[in-house]
């Protein structure tokens, strides 16, 4: 079954582009990973699953229901972490969590209490006298206090330590492990490599590919780096299948390759190698073309990030 689908949903602000015709489903139980760089239009996508903006043509549904129909009713089971978050600062963190829980018809003080212990978050802090850090955590403990089916993250992990993050996963784990689907925004590819089941990307308000993280790894994309005993040629690798080479001082060389592994090992018996490395290539290295875009020569120019 589907929690999310997205049909041709597009989005614009006047003449403005957020996104057009973006269509993609998610399914109940799925951690799914949402990536682009910076003003691809992710936070609008969410944003209109929210129904906190609507849309300017298409459609979108969660647990089968129109988002712009049933808005309130779907947000009962949906716990969501903006990707900034904004509080009145005179609160208490306590009062702030409890007045948020208010909303949900269960009673959620243990589990605040467990989820700001876990996050090592002090309840009695006043919210203007937490970092920016501090701050996120309260978000995430209000996205998670009600026990959600569907928890939709954006961008979550910027302010929080590599330690904190970590718990963080841990908990989104537990969660998901426990039936509730995850949807979750970032640019960082790792760390939706490290969690997600399948990610779909986009880029300048449209929608690139949906993909199995298994299958982009799997996609037989090796790195391959060897060192030789006396400079060669780095075009003596330029075989189909072979993108990114590198080459430092001519006895350093890098490249990815996706293809007959038997074809760059034979290549690569013809060089008095001094060492090799084969390692699986990180989303990052698979997916930076899609992180290019054309400048108006037509040339590519990496994108922002
Ligand atoms: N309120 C708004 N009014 C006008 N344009 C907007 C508004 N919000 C977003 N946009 C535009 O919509 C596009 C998509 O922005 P969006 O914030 O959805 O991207 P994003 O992928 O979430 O980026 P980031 O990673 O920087 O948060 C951008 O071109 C942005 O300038």
């Amino acid at each position: 079954m589907n929690v999310i689908e997205l049909n041709q949903l597009t989005k614009r602000y006047g003449q403005s582009r957020g996104i057009e015709d973006i269509t993609f489903s998610v399914k109940e139980g799925e951690i799914f990973g949402f990536i682009g760089p910076n003003g691809a239009g992710k936070s609008t996508t969410l944003r209109t699953l929210l129904s906190i903006i609507y849309p300017t043509s298409g459609s979108a549904s969660i647990f089968g229901k129109d988002v712009v129909k049933y808005g309130p009713e779907i947000k009962k089971h949906i716990g969501y972490l903006p990707s900034e978050v904004f509080y009145y600062d005179k609160m208490k963190v306590k009062d702030l969590l409890h007045y948020s829980a208010s909303f949900y018809k269960k009673d959620c003080k243990k589990r605040i209490r467990e989820l700001a212990e876990r996050m090592d978050l002090d309840l009695n802090k006043r919210i203007d006298d937490l970092s920016y850090g501090n701050r996120k955590k309260v978000g995430i403990v209000q996205g998670l206090l009600h026990e959600p089916k569907l928890i939709i993250l954006d961008e979550p992990t910027g302010g929080l330590d590599p330690l904190m993050q970590q718990t963080f996963f841990e908990l989104l784990k537990e969660e998901n492990q426990k039936g509730a689907t995850i949807l979750f925004s970032s640019h960082i590819l790792s760390e939706v490599q490290k969690m997600c089941d399948r990610v779909a990307i986009i880029k300048e308000g449209k929608l690139i590919t949906v993909e199995k993280i298994s299958t982009l790894q799997e996609r037989n994309h090796k790195k391959i780096r060897i060192e030789t005993k006396v400079p060669v040629d780095a075009g003596l690798f330029a075989l189909d299948g072979v993108t990114k080479v590198e080459s430092e001082e001519g006895n350093r060389i890098s490249f990815l390759y996706s293809g007959d592994i038997n074809l760059i090992m034979r290549r690569l018996a013809e060089v008095q190698l001094a060492n090799l490395w084969v390692d699986e290539p990180d989303l990052e290295e698979i997916f930076l073309h899609y992180y290019e875009k054309e400048d108006v020569q037509g040339e590519h120019v990496p994108a922002r990030t």
